[in-house]
């Protein structure tokens, strides 16, 4: 099993790798931005370029980082805007694959609503972790055209948790295609069979599970005001949503809680009070 102390020399190798750049690669977040929403900004998942940012953050931040990546640029594409730098230069970065042992996951988990995508992208601002959220990869998937994407969209509207072999493969193709070793997993595991899939195909076990416990009327209102054009952002399925929520994602949850790897937040605060909690997390491990 990986352990804490796994994570911790994960990050570190990054960092040294790292020093002298900074880089960003995200699910869906542009600096200072919320990451959920499209799936323009899920696209950005697996487009990591490799241009460097001067050294600006300290910490996970050093480790992490790359670009968010614009279109046109490969993953391959030499560092052209690069500044002069004598320090090493992880080949993770230009493209090829990190082996799947050396990946380290988070897994980002609470209810509809409760803020998880909006702290994943304060995450990755100051981290330099790639944020992958599970929604917005299958919401891709179903503007794809392949032959799964209407069954993907009819069980997203219904608020039904896809089966694990199409949200695992996104994940798999996401996590490969950055090149990177260390990622927030936004939304996923939502099942038993999403959690036990997911160990069994990519032998992965979570750093740690970062919760947001938020009541269902503070969510509610959340959701219904999002106003992202979602499908799912309806009263009906909202409360579908939900339940699904109590159902099938709590015994997750509590299944990682009896590990001991829960770190759960209270999350009906103001945006800036959480992050103040969720961030001593991420430090704690990075030094
Ligand atoms: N602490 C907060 N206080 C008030 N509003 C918040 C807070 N955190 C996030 N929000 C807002 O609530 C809405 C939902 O947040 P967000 O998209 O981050 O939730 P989520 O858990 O990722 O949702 P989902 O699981 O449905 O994708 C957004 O409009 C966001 O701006
Ligand atoms: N592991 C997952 C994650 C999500 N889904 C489907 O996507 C919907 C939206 O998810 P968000 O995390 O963006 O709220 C969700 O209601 C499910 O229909 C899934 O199937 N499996």
């Amino acid at each position: 099993m990986r352990s804490r102390t796994t994570f911790v020399r994960a990050l570190r190798q990054c960092l040294e790798s790292f020093q002298g750049q900074s880089a960003r690669a995200s699910a869906g977040a542009h600096a200072g931005q919320v990451a959920k929403g499209s799936a323009q900004t899920a696209a950005r998942a697996v487009e990591i370029d490799t241009q460097a940012f001067p050294w600006k953050t300290v910490g996970l931040a050093a480790a992490g980082a790359t670009l968010m990546a614009p279109t046109s640029q490969s993953a391959c594409a030499p560092a052209t805007e690069a500044p002069a730098t004598s320090a090493p230069i992880d080949l993770s970065h230009a493209g090829m694959e990190v082996p799947k042992s050396q990946r380290t996951v988070v897994f980002v988990l609470g209810g509809p609503g409760s803020g998880k995508g909006t702290q994943c992208a304060k995450l990755v601002e100051e981290f330099g972790l790639v944020h992958l959220s599970a929604g917005d990869l299958l919401r891709a998937h179903m503007k794809s055209g392949t032959p799964d994407g209407q069954m993907v969209a009819d069980m997203i509207k219904d608020g039904k948790i896809v089966p694990s072999h199409v949200t695992i493969s996104l994940l798999d193709k996401a996590m490969a295609d950055s090149g990177r070793k260390a990622f927030l997993i936004d939304g996923f595991p939502r099942n038993e069979e999403n959690r036990a899939a997911f160990e069994k195909q990519t032998q992965i076990q979570p750093a740690f599970i970062l919760f947001f416990d938020c009541p269902e009327k503070e969510m509610e209102k959340r959701l219904l005001g999002r106003n992202e054009g979602r499908s799912d952002d309806n009263i009906d399925t909202i409360r579908k949503r939900f339940k699904v929520f109590l159902e099938s994602s709590m015994p997750v949850i509590n299944h990682y809680k009896e590990q001991g790897k829960l770190r759960s937040i209270t999350a009906d605060r103001p945006q800036d009070t959480i992050y103040t909690e969720v961030r001593k997390l991420f430090q704690e491990i990075s030094v």
